[in-house]
């Protein structure tokens, strides 16, 4: 058979560690796929660096749209990040007839559904499995290994970035800019790093996985984001005093109601595996309902674990280009035309256990009344503590960990607590989720 022609857009970390690993593995992948994958066409705004790359084996150019244009080229690998350009040439090169393969989880997370649809109507395939947890194949066990399960959620650690930064501080004790300079040093941070830091980019990628394990459209704009920012150093300490974890989590669960898709700080019971993934280390919980929990681990970012998940992408096309598009996997997972409309909950109406922390005055009845206004609004408590305070200090910290309630019923009792003359300042809440 002949070899697969690929142009590849952008030569940055990414695009780099796919060149090598095709390069270096190239023998292997062609057994596998069946027939070689040659890439004839590189584009990158810094060409001379490109050259220095790749050698003399395929021509460099400054513009993508030579690649998308090229007529013997049949994949296009979109490698250059962000919702601008890449959108642009992607959908040129779907309608110029050629496959996509993407990490750009910020593009298919915003535009996806209008990128599918115009794959599909092309009968072209677009791939994303580095778009999601890097070299960890989610992609490809939610789409194809789960296929018999109706999928109860989903958590992940799907931003190495934050994972290293909230790993580093809490075993290291090292400041927040020192490890997130590191991390952007590894070449795992994002090219603006506040897509990491605030939670975007785990957002991006849940979506992803809430689109393809409920069969919804691809919804960004109504997933709830918190990143890692306003997390104090005091509430990592506490919850590991009462046995808990914190990550960036990316939440999405099914309900009668809709979906929940939140990112956010979680604790996690320390005992489980998924709490102890450390660094930029990335961790996938999968609860369907036939098989149980599920988790996959690994490399969620870096040159060649990316590269990776860009490179079996490409077997798969190699291998599924000539079938009929109606025999190949759907790319959110669910045909087209059987897709739900199961709406995303507002955060309000999110069930999930809390952590609080209350700063009080250490007087007599502080806590009877706290435990009272959540007493009236059926909030139970599953585990208290208060910080013994120091020889003539008169103000402490009451920790409450409380069973799932719903998020508006939280709030409402927090203002409440907020109003009492013994707590001090805004409580503190946190999510807390037990993963079982
Ligand atoms: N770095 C990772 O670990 C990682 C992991 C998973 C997914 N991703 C995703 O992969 C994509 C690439 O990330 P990266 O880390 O390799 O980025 P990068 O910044 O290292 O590389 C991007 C490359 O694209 C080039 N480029 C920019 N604009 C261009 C244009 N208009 N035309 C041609 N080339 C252009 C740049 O010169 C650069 O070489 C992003 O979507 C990112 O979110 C990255
Ligand atoms: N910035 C991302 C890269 C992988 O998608 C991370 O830190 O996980
Ligand atoms: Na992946």
């Amino acid at each position: 058979m002949k070899p697969i022609k690929v142009g590849l857009l952008g030569i940055g970390t990414v695009g780099a560690g796919t060149f090598n690993v095709l390069k270096r593995n190239q023998e292997e992948i062609a057994r596998r796929a069946g027939r070689g994958i040659e890439i004839v066409m590189v584009a990158d705004l810094n060409p001379e660096r490109a050259r220095e790359l790749v050698g003399a084996q395929c021509e460099v150019v400054g513009d993508g749209n030579l690649v998308v244009a090229h007529p013997e080229i049949d994949v296009v690998i979109e490698l250059i990040g962000g919702y601008g350009v890449a959108r642009e040439l992607v959908l040129k090169a779907i309608a110029n007839g050629k496959h996509i393969v993407t990490a750009n989880k910020a593009l298919l997370a915003t535009h996806g559904d209008e990128i599918f649809r115009a794959a599909q109507d092309k009968g072209v395939m677009v791939a994303y499995e580095a778009a999601v947890a890097g070299g960890i194949p989610i992609i490809k066990a939610l789409r194809e290994g789960l296929t018999a399960n109706r999928i109860e959620w989903i958590a992940g650690i799907i931003n190495g970035t934050t994972n290293f930064i909230l790993s580093e501080m809490r075993e290291k004790g090292l400041d927040f800019d020192t490890v997130l300079r590191e991390a952007q040093r590894l070449g795992y941070a994002e090219a603006d790093p506040t897509f990491d830091i605030e939670g975007v980019d785990a957002a991006h990628k849940a979506t992803l996985m809430a689109a393809i394990a409920f069969g919804i459209p691809v919804q960004f704009d109504k997933a709830h984001v918190e990143g890692i920012t306003k997390l104090e150093a005091v509430d990592i300490r506490y919850a590991e005093q009462l046995g808990y974890r914190i990550k960036l989590l990316g939440i999405a669960k099914r309900t009668d109601q809709g979906v929940e898709l939140r990112v956010h700080p979680t604790l996690i019971p320390a005992k489980r595996l998924i709490a102890n993934v450390e660094g930029a280390m990335n961790a996938v919980l999968v609860q369907g309902d036939a098989v149980g929990a599920t988790l996959y681990y690994g490399k969620g970012a870096g040159s060649e674990p990316t590269a990776s998940a860009v490179i079996a992408d490409l077997v798969d096309i190699a291998r599924l280009a000539d079938a009929q598009p109606e025999h190949r996997v759907p790319h959110l997972a669910f045909q087209p035309q059987s897709m739900s409309d199961l709406p995303i909950l507002p955060i309000a109406e999110v069930t999930t256990s809390y952590y609080l922390r209350l700063h009080v005055a250490d007087k007599l009845g502080v806590l009877a009344n706290v435990t009272s206004i959540l007493a009236e609004s059926t909030i139970s408590i599953d585990a208290m503590m208060q910080r013994e305070p120091a020889l003539g200090e008169t103000q402490t910290d009451i920790i409450i960990l409380t069973h799932q309630t719903q998020e508006k019923n939280v709030e409402a009792a927090i203002a409440k607590i907020e109003k009492l003359p013994t707590v001090l300042g805004k409580v503190t809440k946190l999510r807390l989720e037990h993963l079982s």
